[in-house]
């Protein structure tokens, strides 16, 4: 007897490669993983068909839905593995399906062939989990189901060989495993087909998320970046105790683009922007408020930890020599430091003190720091 459930399962997984085909068509850098990853659901799914078609009881048509299966879990593999910019070896991959063709061949025991695809099987699927599992974390996806549908998977797989080796033989269990092995290999294969799509989908979310968030010169925060990340300041959990916030503005910034050139000038704020990401902790943030100047958020910082730090980083900078034409050139700048010890206290009013004590450390010379008298404690 056919079994029909397969076909809405091909058919599923034949629509998904075809839609990610459609979907990854505007990304140039991934035409060819795209293309791949088609026909490695084309194949997986004209395996799946020929595997439960009843019309010809013919074992070489085992070995034509084994190498598609094989050769299309490969495939799969093959790009996923490509995404994360891992070397491809197409060596193991031949071999494996060749082996394949080789145990289903009706010249050896269909026990042979049995146990031998439950173990290839239980290999391309640990992979297949293994690589979902980097995929996951890279980008940080709350549940890593697909590592767990592929895990279940191979352990199915596992199960199935060890029931047909001899001496394993239980038909209680094999009936048993033989249900679970079609729940999770067909729950993996249809949501596996999804992956590339994700992928894309979560490349296009970070691409519109960057144009949004990001300043498109120095690659820093832009003013909504930094709004958003003030909202979420204020709302972790645990709360921080302090938050230090500092104003600066590149000092002379005029004279730098009238004698050396807007090009340098740009250049000096790239270099600025580079210079503070290298010398912050991971939380601390760095944000464009607009033209030449910068916000910068020191959590956890309280008003004297971060005038230290950027003193220190305020000479480093000045000692920094920045490409400018054939030669270099020397900027500075001044700051205006507040700190957020109050979790009522409105932000923009933080900022606009900042700002306030900015001027001072301009009135006072340039290439200083302007401290406020004490902790705020206004609330934010
Ligand atoms: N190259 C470049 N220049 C910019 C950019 N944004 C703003 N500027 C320039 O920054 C300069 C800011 O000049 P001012 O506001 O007079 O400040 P300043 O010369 O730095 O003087 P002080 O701040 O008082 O030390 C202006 O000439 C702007 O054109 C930018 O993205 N690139």
């Amino acid at each position: 007897m056919f079994d029909i459930h397969i076909l809405p399962i091909a058919l599923t997984i034949i629509l998904v490669g075809w839609s990610s085909w459609r979907f990854a068509a505007g990304q140039t850098e991934l035409l060819r993983e795209r293309r791949i990853w088609l026909q490695g659901c084309l194949c997986i799914a004209c395996g799946l068909v020929l595997e439960a078609q009843p019309i010809v009881h013919w074992r070489w048509l085992s070995v034509l839905s084994m190498g598609l299966l094989l050769g299309g879990y490969q495939q799969l593999a093959l790009v996923l593995s490509r995404l994360q910019q891992q070397r491809a070896h197409y060596l193991p991959g031949v071999l494996l399906l060749l082996l394949t063709g080789l145990l289903n061949t009706p010249w050896l025991p269909q026990a042979w062939a049995d146990s031998w695809n439950a173990a290839v099987l239980a290999l391309v699927y640990g992979r297949l989990s293994w690589l979902h599992w980097q995929i996951e974390r890279a980008i940080r996806q709350g549940y890593p189901i697909l590592t767990t549908l592929y895990g279940l998977g191979t352990v199915a797989f596992v199960a199935r060989l060890a029931l047909g080796l001899p001496g394993g033989q239980d038909q209680a269990l094999l009936d048993l495993v033989e249900p679970l092995l079609y729940l999770f290999a067909s729950t993996a294969t249809i949501y596996g087909s999804f992956g590339f799509l994700m992928v894309i989908l979560r490349r296009r979310t970070q691409h519109l998320v960057r144009e949004t968030l990001q300043d498109s010169l120095t690659g820093a925060l832009n003013r909504r970046g930094l709004d958003e990340t003030m909202l979420q300041l204020r709302q972790s959990v645990p709360p921080f105790r302090h938050v230090a916030i500092a104003m600066l503005d590149v000092d002379h910034f005029k004279q730098v683009n009238d004698r050396y050139g807007h090009a340098a000038g740009d250049e000096v704020l790239r270099q600025l922007v580079r210079f503070f990401c290298q010398s912050l902790r991971e939380q601390d943030v760095f944000a464009r408020y607009g033209g030449e100047e910068f916000c910068l958020l020191l959590p956890g910082a309280s008003l004297a930890d971060a005038q230290r730090k950027l003193d220190s980083l305020r000479e480093q900078f000045a000692a920094l020599a920045i490409p400018a034409g054939e030669g270099v050139l020397h900027c500075t700048f001044s700051a205006g430091l507040v700190c957020w010890d109050n979790a009522e206290v409105n932000p923009d009013k933080l900022l606009h003190q900042a700002d306030d004590l900015l001027y001072q450390a301009k009135r006072a010379g340039r290439n200083c720091i302007a401290v406020a008298a004490e902790p705020n404690h206004q609330g934010y």
